[in-house]
């Protein structure tokens, strides 16, 4: 049950809690563990228990256009892409963006992850994540082989937790599109990876999902950590609460300490104590704009809102790394024997697997499960000199960097020249690409480079000091060009795979981006103008050391602040080859041990 505004009005808890999404809620759940405390989350958006919508996997996309489920958050004009605007739907409602997301749970390379270390975060390394996150995954193997003869893998010796609440398994439909898909890579020259979930993603992998293997639904950060802890009464949860600032004093140890957050409910303002610690965890898009109208960022932004400054930290808002996808998308034979996503457009169809669904068959039980990591240098001869162009152009600008960045940036660059697997390709269960649309009656397929590792670097500032108002999110999209050298490779070498049996005998032709991009430059200008958000981003308020342009400290405090702590992606010094889930987790779970 969820709470009344009565109980949470001018009361103190011990800590509060600024949105109920995929970190907000496993935050919640781990630290009401101890029945000593209390605590008590504030979510913008509703409940969502229960919705068939939210809880049917293989309904990909289909969110966004609900507005209880989805903010349609925009990014201003990009200027290298025309100055196209990009929508960057977030889930809304308990659970957050793992109610509406793909599913997907991978883990991140832990050279990756030990790089946090090396940035000057210490205990941020691959075996404390690895601890983190396994107390969260509850890893489910498949039990009747259907998965033995595309993987040949020994599930048993995998390195995954097994006992979390968080059900992780692989769906319930896995048919041809796999094998064919696996296959094609195999026969294309690339590796398997056999310990995906425990830092080694390098080839290819079968990645499991958030996915209940007995009742085929979804499972997210409301079915693992608020709907079995609901009734502790130590945990506060409210609905429709949104977080606008927090009021702070300054402490007798110079620091600030928030002493309250202010929230809007029902078109109303109300406040609520924190005896100790707030904490933000509204997500790498809205935490970064709490903290400005708290009046914690960089002083021209909080000057321009006329928000007065309390604590200066010029790394708020900054850092913003983005991960891109680009589809290729095959048309298929009728002849093939197997059903993709694309049958779901049609509502007979659809109804016929809703149908299914029920019974735990059909197309909605379907998930993406078909991945490869590689090395620029796998896929591509041009590796070395992609990297020696890149490392030029980061010289000769070292200069103008804010501080911090060439520490990152040197990492990058050893990452592609140490052949880090940064080029990650998706197979996806029917059409996912542009611009051509999918004509009704055809089956597709489609294989999507996604680039994990961009140079190009964001900001997402607030431009009013009214809460309402959304802050500018702008990624910078392919302001580094090799971000761009990069994911061309990638196209470039995901459209060969179209000669490589079994994919080259079931497909009739290449649909998106087609024939007539054949040359360097139109590959490159399509790539520049279709790339898409994987709605991966962090940064925003990165865990640094502070004379880095870093905003917390390896315990996730805020500088300058006694009590203010930012528990989501936001904190993410430098992004890593991952879907970013199970980095929440590790995130969430690592200030309550
Ligand atoms: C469409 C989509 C597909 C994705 N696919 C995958 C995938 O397959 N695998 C994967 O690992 N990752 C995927 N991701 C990414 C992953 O889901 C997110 O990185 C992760 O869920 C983010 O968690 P978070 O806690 O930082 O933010 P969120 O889960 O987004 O939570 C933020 C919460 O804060 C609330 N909120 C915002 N502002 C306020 C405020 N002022 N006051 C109170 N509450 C507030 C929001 O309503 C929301 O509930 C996907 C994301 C999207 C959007």
């Amino acid at each position: 049950m969820t709470a009344d505004i009565d109980e949470v009005s001018d009361r103190t808890f011990d800590y509060v809690i600024c949105g109920g999404g995929t970190a907000g809620l496993t935050l919640a759940a781990r630290l009401s563990e101890d029945s000593d405390v209390s605590v008590l989350v504030l979510e913008a958006g509703g409940t969502n228990l229960d919705e068939a919508g939210i809880l049917r996997p293989g309904s990909w996309g289909s969110h966004f256009a609900n507005a209880d489920w989805t903010w349609p958050y925009k990014t201003v004009k990009q200027k290298a892409v025309d100055d196209t605007e990009y929508l960057w739907f977030r889930g809304k409602g308990l659970g957050g963006s793992s109610q509406i997301n793909f599913m997907v749970w991978a883990k991140p390379p832990k050279e990756e992850i030990d790089d946090f270390e090396r940035l000057g975060n210490p205990g941020w390394n691959w075996k404390n994540y690895q601890h983190y996150v396994s107390r969260t995954e509850g890893f489910v193997a498949p039990s009747d082989g259907k998965l033995d003869d595309i993987l040949k893998v020994d599930f048993s010796s995998w390195e995954v937790g097994r006992e979390g609440p968080m059900e992780i398994s692989f769906p319930g439909l896995v048919d041809e599109v796999e094998r064919c898909m696996v296959q094609t890579l195999r026969n294309a020259g690339i590796p398997s990876a056999s310990q995906p979930l425990s830092g080694d993603p390098n080839g290819i992998c079968l990645v499991p999902n958030t996915y209940d293997p007995v009742k085929n639904t979804r499972s997210y950060a409301t079915t693992a950590f608020y709907t079995p802890v609901a009734d502790r009464p130590n945990l506060t949860v409210l609905v429709h609460a949104t977080a606008h600032r927090l009021n702070t004093r300054e402490a007798a140890n110079g620091k600030l300490s928030a002493a309250s957050v202010e929230f809007e409910y029902k078109d109303r303002l109300y406040s609520v104590d924190a005896a100790k610690d707030v904490c933000l965890t509204a997500g790498a898009l809205k935490t970064p704009h709490i903290l400005e109208l708290s009046g914690i960022g960089r002083k021209d932004i909080l000057d321009k809102i006329s928000v007065s400054l309390k604590v200066e930290l010029p790394g708020v808002g900054e850092n913003v790394q983005e991960h891109l996808n680009l589809g290729v998308s095959w048309e298929l034979k009728d002849t093939v024997d197997f059903e993709t996503a694309d049958l779901l457009r049609d509502p007979t169809h659809a109804a016929k697997h809703l149908e299914l669904h029920s019974k735990g068959l059909g197309l909605f039980t379907k998930a993406v499960i078909g991945f490869a990591f590689n090395p620029l240098k796998r896929i591509s001869s041009l590796s070395d000199v992609i990297y020696e162009k890149a490392k030029a152009k980061i010289m000769a600008n070292a200069h103008r960097f804010p501080p911090g960045l060439m520490e990152q940036y040197t990492i990058q660059l050893e990452r592609i020249k140490n052949g880090a697997p940064e080029c990650e390709v998706i197979c996806f269960p029917g059409h996912f690409s542009s611009p051509a649309p999918p004509e009704a009656g055809k089956q597709y397929l489609s294989i999507v480079p996604a680039m994990n590792h961009c140079f190009s670097r964001g900001t997402i500032h607030s431009i009013s000091s009214d809460p309402r108002v959304e802050p500018e999110f702008d990624p910078r999209y392919f302001e580094q060009e090799v971000d761009l050298d990069i994911l061309v490779e990638s196209v470039k070498w995901v459209r060969t795979l179209a000669d490589v049996a079994p994919l080259k005998n079931l497909i009739v032709c290449e649909h998106n981006p087609g024939s007539k991009i054949a040359n360097e430059e139109e590959i490159r200008e399509w790539a520049r103008k279709y790339a898409l958000t994987t709605w991966h981003t962090a940064g925003s308020c990165s865990m640094l050391p502070r004379e880095h342009s870093g905003v917390v400290d390896p315990e996730l405090r805020v500088y300058g602040t006694n009590n203010v702590r930012v528990v989501d992606l936001s904190v993410v010094p430098l992004h890593f080859a991952a879907h970013t889930t199970s980095g929440n987790r590790a995130i969430s779970d690592s200030i309550c041990v």
